[in-house]
């Protein structure tokens, strides 16, 4: 039998910290297996079941309710670096009316990570809209907790030896042994974005004044709001859908984050590479979106070792292009395990658009000047929902590039729509620091 190393936080505590995250009346056990060998022994708080998944970690400080809700953190055991988690607790999500609801305040419906696995978790909570403490939140969705486990030494096997299968065992089964390395179910190998798109289509903003056609890889709800609230009306399609068929009744073309490996996404990247090559109006991709741009326009995709997940990557800009300044590093949010491969020559018609300041991987892509079309890739999420707004702008610049395109085409000015209104004074202060 393969040695397995077994990881106790609370035994290794000195006595007087043990009482630093106190137990519930009821404590069930739980432990995290690696399939490379170690066992981290901790104590559930969320749902009574087993889990499979990615173990991967985000050194997010807040946002914990967006991240749990993020699909593309699907199929993964969520390890949050931060060592107090739930002291917010979660808010009342539920739209007042069920009409499209993509969820009020987070970032969909429900939980999308499989498992989640934390330090302390905070079991009482202080938000004036918190109605659920996140051990709550988690039995009702029925997703399992660790917590009461060293997430810095997780953390750090995760990172020298990559993101790597898991099983999060609740209850009896964590009292028994390990799963044999043979039975870890591997999500990366399914296409997951089938798993995670809406199946039909639907409008929101029925009155916007620039018509948008989104892909949905498995959007975050930010985006959505962040084109809505620059007075877009918003068609979301569900991922393989051929927009092609309706191109020319759009102003531009949206492609969302999503889950699991953009490779399996293969009718949405042969339906992208014709889009591309076929129409000229604006199309921005985020994340999933900008990996299938990415591959669409001839660049390779790779798995990274642990990817990008927090919100506080730097990125640094390579290009002007809207309120983008070359040379300037910007802050993002990520969430991500595959990037572009860097390639040189660039494809005929692109360029690099932004680059990560710790480990060079591809940012960004954007068409060139001369290549005559309007395309925009980024691999962080300027939509943040949770991080920061350093890039937000970059709504802004598509929408409005989408409203300059169909005046030209329809022969009136572009106006520039009443579209930050609700976005107030963080658009503004976002504009202020980037001059
Ligand atoms: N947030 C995303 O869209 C992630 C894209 C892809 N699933 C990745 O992990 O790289």
């Amino acid at each position: 039998m393969a040695f397995r190393m077994i990881f106790n936080l609370r035994a290794q505590l000195p006595k007087y910290a043990r009482g630093l995250a106190t137990p519930s009346a009821k404590t069930v056990p739980a432990v995290l297996h690696l399939k490379t060998g170690q066992s981290f022994q901790g104590r559930s708080f969320g749902a009574e079941r087993s889990v499979w998944g990615e173990t991967v970690f985000s050194t997010s400080i807040t946002s914990y309710t967006e991240s749990m809700t993020d699909p593309s953190y699907r199929h993964q055991i969520l390890v949050f670096t931060t060592p107090l988690i739930g002291n917010y607790g979660v808010p009342n999500n539920d739209a007042p009316t069920d009409d499209y609801d993509v969820g009020v305040y987070l970032e969909s419906k429900g939980i999308q990570c499989a498992g989640v696995v934390v330090a302390d978790v905070a079991e009482r909570y202080s938000h004036y809209q918190a109605v659920e403490s996140i051990g709550e939140w988690c039995k009702r969705s029925g997703i399992p907790g660790i917590s009461d486990v060293d997430t810095r030494a997780i953390t750090t096997l995760l990172r020298d030896q990559g993101t790597t299968l898991g099983r999060l065992a609740i209850g009896h089964e964590a009292l028994g042994p390990a799963p044999a390395p043979a039975d870890y179910w591997d999500p990366s190998l399914d296409n997951l974005v089938a798993e995670a798109s809406t199946t039909e289509p639907y409008t929101l903003n029925p009155s916007g004044d620039v018509n948008i056609a989104v892909l949905d890889f498995g959007a975050k709800a930010n985006i959505l709001r962040s084109l809505i609230r620059r007075g877009a009306r918003v068609t979301v399609y569900p991922w393989d859908f051929d927009f092609n068929s309706v191109r020319d009744e759009y102003d531009g073309l949206f492609l969302t984050n999503g889950p699991g490996d953009p490779k399996h996404a293969k009718a949405a990247i042969a339906n992208v590479r014709t889009t591309l090559a076929e129409w000229g109006r604006p199309v921005f991709g985020i994340c999933m979106g900008h990996q299938i741009i990415g591959l669409a326009a001839g660049l390779d995709a790779y798995r990274m070792m642990f990817g990008n997940r927090g919100h506080n990557q730097p990125v640094l800009a390579l290009a002007d292009s809207g309120s983008i300044r070359a040379g300037r590093v910007y802050v993002t949010s990520q969430n991500h395990q595959y990037a572009l491969t860097l390639s040189d020559p660039f494809p005929e018609g692109w360029e690099p658009f932004f680059i990560n300041c710790n480990d060079s991987s591809v940012e960004g892509i954007k068409s060139t000047e001369g290549s005559g079309k309007k395309v925009w890739g980024v691999q962080f999420h300027p939509e943040s929902a949770g991080g920061p707004l350093d890039t937000i702008e970059m709504f802004t610049d598509f929408i409005q590039t989408c409203r300059d395109d169909k005046a030209l085409r329809e022969g009136t000015t572009g106006g520039v729509g009443d579209t930050l209104a609700d976005v107030g004074f963080l658009a503004a202060l976002t504009t202020m620091l980037h001059e």
